[in-house]
């Protein structure tokens, strides 16, 4: 695997391998099993593994934890290798914005609600980042976690309208055996804060036997019975938790035949964890 910061040399790393399928994984380090999940299945399915590895300011709001969002590039290079990865792009700052980006890339509606609400913004950086990964690496599939589903859907909807000749895959979440999401910002957590946090996904499995077994009639009842959950725990304050429409992220109004997605964002301390189940 070789290790490169310069958007020129991705480019002319791949100018030769252009007639293989190109994968991509877009991350911002501090790799751990969920990302390790997404580089083998792109190994899986394309000849060329790019995993790109930067922390985009432009997603955080301020206030936010840019400055301390975990950082550890050595040991993201023997990991990201060991799992299947052929190319490492480790740009700066400065050579992924050599100017403040008068361009940006927007969609609207879905980043409206839930992590949109919460950090105004952030989805602008997001789609602006990814749409400049696309063009430096022209990747035939993108690969993305579930863990954010909301990400993965605004995402999707920015592939489709601006007609980037990318398919995108979204794999499963990664989670820890005791059902927490793994995600880089759990390194934050206090042993306490860090055994509290399993309450998200228990909260959201516990909720999904229960609409299984047709317990629900509207989604109000969903969250109060999900915010109950959560609040059970001294350390959580709750950011939001929503019940919508998936993929379309758009209110529900009707339960049954509906593919709902059950989100939910919980602060413990600093550290704001998310996640989310698709129920169908
Ligand atoms: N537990 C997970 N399972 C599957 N995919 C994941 C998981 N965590 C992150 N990903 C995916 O990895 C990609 C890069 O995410 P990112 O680098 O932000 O990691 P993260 O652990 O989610 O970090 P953060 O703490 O910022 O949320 C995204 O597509 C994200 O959805
Ligand atoms: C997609 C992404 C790498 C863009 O910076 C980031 O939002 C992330 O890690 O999920
Ligand atoms: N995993 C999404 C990136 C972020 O929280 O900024």
């Amino acid at each position: 695997m070789e290790v490169v910061n310069q958007i020129a040399s991705v480019r002319d790393r791949l100018k030769q391998n252009r007639h293989k399928k190109i994968g991509l994984v877009p991350t911002m380090g501090y790799l751990h099993e969920g990302h390790l999940s997404l580089i083998r299945e792109a190994k899986a399915n394309c000849e060329v593994v790019v995993l790109s590895v930067f922390v985009n300011p432009l997603q955080f709001g301020p206030g936010e934890d840019l400055s301390r969002y975990p950082r550890d590039l050595q040991r993201d290079i023997q990991v990201a290798k060991e799992a299947g990865a052929d190319l490492l792009f480790a740009p700066s700052v400065e050579e992924m914005y050599p100017h403040p980006p008068l361009t940006q890339v927007q969609v609207k509606g879905l980043t409206e609600p839930l992590c949109g609400s919460s950090r105004p913004g952030h989805f602008d950086g997001v789609t602006t980042v990814v749409a400049k990964l696309l063009h430096i690496v022209e990747p035939d599939h993108i690969y993305f976690g579930q863990k954010d589903a909301q990400q993965a859907a605004v995402i999707q909807r920015m592939v489709e309208d601006l007609h980037f000749p990318v398919h995108m895959v979204t794999c499963p979440t990664v989670r820890e055996e005791d059902g927490l999401a793994m995600s880089s910002r759990n390194v934050y957590l206090t042993p306490e804060e860090r055994s509290q946090a399993t309450i998200l996904y228990r909260s959201l499995s516990e909720g999904e036997k229960l609409w299984r077994q047709g317990h629900w009639l509207n989604s109000k009842d969903i969250v109060s019975f999900i915010e109950d959950q959560i609040q059970t725990q001294p350390l959580a304050k709750i950011d939001y938790v929503q019940v919508l429409h998936f993929p379309d992220l758009e209110p529900v109004h009707e339960l049954t035949g509906s593919t709902l997605i059950v989100a939910v964002a919980v602060y413990f301390g600093k550290t704001r964890l998310i996640d989310n189940m698709i129920w169908n």
